[in-house]
């Protein structure tokens, strides 16, 4: 039957993420049909009071079939050029298509980077909330031509649960070319709809596909599981079906599958900082220091650590270690990998007096930090 769905017709902001092989054909490159058909639903939720974000997938896809591309190319040069012309044309339509229900779009192409370091984030954060509130609908890419491979979120399925918690969403709907999370890949044979899910825990042993059936996407069923535990796990809601069910999931039809949100909100950098980034590079922390950071919060001082690897630069990220090699916490460094060595075991105040004020800083503020799991990765 599926539980009552109030929540999702009461939700007062939502972001919609559609996948790529929901909006193109790997030999037609766009389906103006279904951006029509998408924009429309789209159109009507804004026009009832609802803020829309869009995440739309495809640049790549669409960029297939101007170059002469026969399917998605597995070098990342060949996947930016084409994301670099299908992102245009993505755009275009999308812009025409909101134009003929009287509504201005407006592009935010986001890289890791963008969220996770400080100014960046906030940058994001006050653009986003001032297209809404311009009523304006913000549709949200990777920022695929500049993004490596390093600092990709890879799947915009992520990046729609992560966007859904910057804007403050109080419901993400995750449209594919499948109407539902199966208990195995429909299109592998039988298999049944799951119309609620509690807990992501619950899908354990679930055949979860890692490959779409079009080879357009990427990520397959797992990137979105995935993303409703990022986004169910920080107090939002999240449906999965497919695009042309759009319309009766935000209606409140008991369509798809309902994601139902589980904590109250987190704090949306320190969500970004867990599962956008990985760490450039590695803290190990001495017994005191493990126990100040992981018992009390405290911030890591230079004191604490007693080894540092890896190459990266004041506003990275970085991972906290035990003397194991256990990884405790991610947090943003305030040092250049190469300063640090200089600096370990020695005390704060002994480094602001011998080197300068500057030096009394912490390696990472207690502030932007966040305790991982411990094995989870
Ligand atoms: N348990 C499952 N339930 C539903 N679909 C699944 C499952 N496992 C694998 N899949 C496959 O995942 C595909 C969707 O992934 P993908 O093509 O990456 O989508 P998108 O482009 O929308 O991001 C479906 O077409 C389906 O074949
Ligand atoms: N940024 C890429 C999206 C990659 C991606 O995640 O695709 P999909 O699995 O279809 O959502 C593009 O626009 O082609």
């Amino acid at each position: 039957m599926g539980a009552d769905r109030t929540a999702i017709t009461e939700a007062e902001r939502v972001v919609v993420k559609i996948g790529s092989s929901s909006l193109t054909t790997t030999r037609g490159g766009i389906d103006d049909s279904r951006v029509a058909a998408l924009v429309d639903s789209l159109a009507k939720v804004r026009a009832a009071g609802r803020d829309v974000v869009l995440v739309s997938s495809g640049a790549i896809a669409a960029g297939l079939a101007p170059l002469g591309m026969p399917a998605r190319p597995r070098d990342l040069a060949r996947q930016q050029a084409a994301a670099s012309v299908g992102q245009g044309l993505l755009m275009a339509n999308y812009t025409t298509e909101f134009a003929a229900h009287g509504r201005q779009v407006g592009q935010v192409l986001l890289t890791v980077d963008d969220v996770t370091r400080r100014a960046h984030y906030r940058n994001a954060y006050r653009t986003l909330h001032k297209l809404l509130a311009l009523g304006v609908v913000p549709i949200v890419n990777e920022n695929d031509t500049v993004a490596t491979h390093e600092i990709r979120f890879g799947d915009n399925d992520r990046l729609a649960a992560l966007v859904a918690q910057l804007v403050h969403a109080d419901l993400l709907v995750l449209l594919s070319d499948v109407d539902a999370l199966y208990d195995g890949d429909p299109h592998r044979g039988e298999a049944s709809a799951i119309t609620d899910v509690h807990s992501v825990d619950e899908l354990d042993g679930l055949d979860v596909g890692a490959t779409g059936r079009s080879g357009l996407g990427s990520g397959g069923m797992q990137t979105k599981v995935e993303a409703a535990a990022i986004a169910t796990g920080s107090g939002i809601d999240v449906v999965l079906t497919s695009a042309p069910q759009a319309p009766a999931v935000l209606a409140g039809d008991k369509v798809g599958t309902w994601f139902h949100r589980r904590a109250a909100r987190r704090s949306t950098r320190l969500l970004w900082l867990e599962y956008a980034t990985d760490g450039r590079g590695t803290l190990v922390l001495d017994d005191g220091a493990v126990r100040a950071v992981v018992e009390r919060g405290a911030s890591l001082l230079p004191a604490g650590i007693t080894d540092v690897a890896g190459d990266f630069t004041a506003g990275d990220p970085v991972d906290l270690l035990d003397g194991d090699g256990a990884v405790l916490a991610r947090g943003v460094v305030n040092f250049d990998a190469s300063e640090l060595p200089a600096l370990l075991g020695r005390s704060t105040k002994d480094l602001a007096r011998e080197l300068g004020a500057a030096y009394e800083r912490e390696v990472v503020h207690r502030d932007d930090m966040v305790l991982l799991r411990r094995g989870r990765r």
